[in-house]
């Protein structure tokens, strides 16, 4: 494999129209999902010379555990719809690379076979639950529960998610359930019966406080774009964010996560790691991600991409093109360590010395 780009076309071309749609589209016009991409485009890297190795790692730190690159898999639902074995390929790929992944709510897989598949490859491969705080806070609860004891050591709550996204190429295909024999599992619920996902656009912060009460497990919000909302959830005691515009896939037109990144960095003040994700398709985007403040990326697309051209390794194999293109932009630039990963390398027209 020789970049992620090329991958997707490969993955593109395999799909069944209706499925390659629904992974790679977004809402309305699609302007956010171009814009996530041509952001990292208009950023240029300023390189230093004939400064030595790079004499650091990038083991990163986050809630629950530990990553060899900061670099995860985000939530992405149904990934039968990829390949047939799905989350326990992508689970396994994650946990060699060293590397989290976040559990969807709508995984065609239960968390527990999950991290069970994690863990016997790696067991210290953290993974994380996602969750749509349902309605009924009772069936939330049993949702938490079940998270807890499959050994997931954290909560992702996504939060940009009041209604579904209009997604045009969804309706025009008349995309609407998956096919026979594949489900849900973890929408079961404590009767044995199954739910569907809901959108409640009733949420506020006092529903995350609640959640705070609930269970000890770190929150992680995703979705989370502006620095108001990024101190009201330092506020509200989550352990991080991540910065999301789901991949412009719910409010089209929302600004690209990487241009708000600055301003969201200066909000946090380095009090909770900031993940972000969008658009990330080489090690040149995870290194400005850093460099502008983040402490590791997510990404979502290309983990479907590898898993639907050659499963379990497919998606090791992209995890291993951005961890070693990272590395190599690393020392291209001059970096001898992470604390040489900053704004400093972010060149911008304007200036005029380093
Ligand atoms: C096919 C697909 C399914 C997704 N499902 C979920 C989901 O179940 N929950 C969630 O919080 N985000 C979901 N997302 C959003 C991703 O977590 C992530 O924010 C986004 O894909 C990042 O952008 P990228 O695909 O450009 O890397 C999904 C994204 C895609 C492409
Ligand atoms: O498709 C998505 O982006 C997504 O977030 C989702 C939410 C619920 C069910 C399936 C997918």
């Amino acid at each position: 494999m020789i970049s992620l780009n090329e991958l997707e076309n490969m993955a593109l071309a395999r799909l069944p129209k209706i499925f390659a749609d629904y992974f790679i589209g977004g809402a309305g016009t699609e302007t956010t999902i171009r814009e996530n991409l041509r952001s990292f485009e208009d950023i240029r890297l300023w390189p230093r010379v004939l400064r030595g190795s790079f004499q650091d790692n990038f083991n990163t730190q986050l809630p629950g555990g530990t990553l060899e690159f900061p670099i995860l898999a985000a939530p992405t639902a149904f990934h039968k719809l990829a390949h047939h074995d799905g989350e326990l390929a992508t689970a396994r790929a994650i946990a060699q690379s060293n590397s989290l992944m976040i559990v969807s709510m709508a995984a065609n897989t239960r968390t527990e076979d999950i991290c069970k598949a994690a863990k016997e490859v790696n067991p210290h491969t953290p993974v994380w639950q996602q969750l749509y705080l349902q309605p009924d806070r009772q069936f939330t609860l049993h949702l938490v529960h079940q998270a807890e004891q499959a050994g997931c050591s954290g909560l992702v709550v996504t939060v940009d998610s009041p209604v579904f996204g209009i997604r045009e190429r969804d309706l025009r295909n008349g995309f609407n359930d998956l096919p026979k024999g594949l489900g849900c599992p973890n929408m079961i619920d404590e009767h044995g019966m199954t739910r569907e996902i809901e959108f409640n656009e009733s949420l506020d912060w006092q529903d995350i406080s609640w959640l705070r009460r609930q269970t000890s497990l770190p929150i992680i919000l995703k979705g989370i774009l502006h620095p108001k909302d990024i101190v009201l959830a330092i506020e509200h005691e989550v352990q991080a964010v991540i910065v999301s515009n789901h991949g412009g896939r719910q409010l089209d037109g929302a600004p690209a996560t990487i241009e708000l990144l600055p301003a969201l960095a200066d909000a946090a003040q380095n009090r909770i790691p900031l993940i972000v994700d969008g658009g990330i398709r080489h090690g040149t985007d995870v290194l400005k991600t850093l460099a502008l403040g983040a402490s590791a990326v997510a990404v979502g697309r290309p983990v479907i991409w590898g898993l639907t051209v050659n499963g379990e390794q497919g998606v090791k194999d992209v995890m291993q093109t951005l961890q070693q293109e990272l590395l190599t932009a690393t020392k291209l630039c001059g970096c001898r360590t992470r604390k040489d990963i900053n704004q400093h390398l972010i060149y911008s027209n304007s200036q005029t010395k380093g």
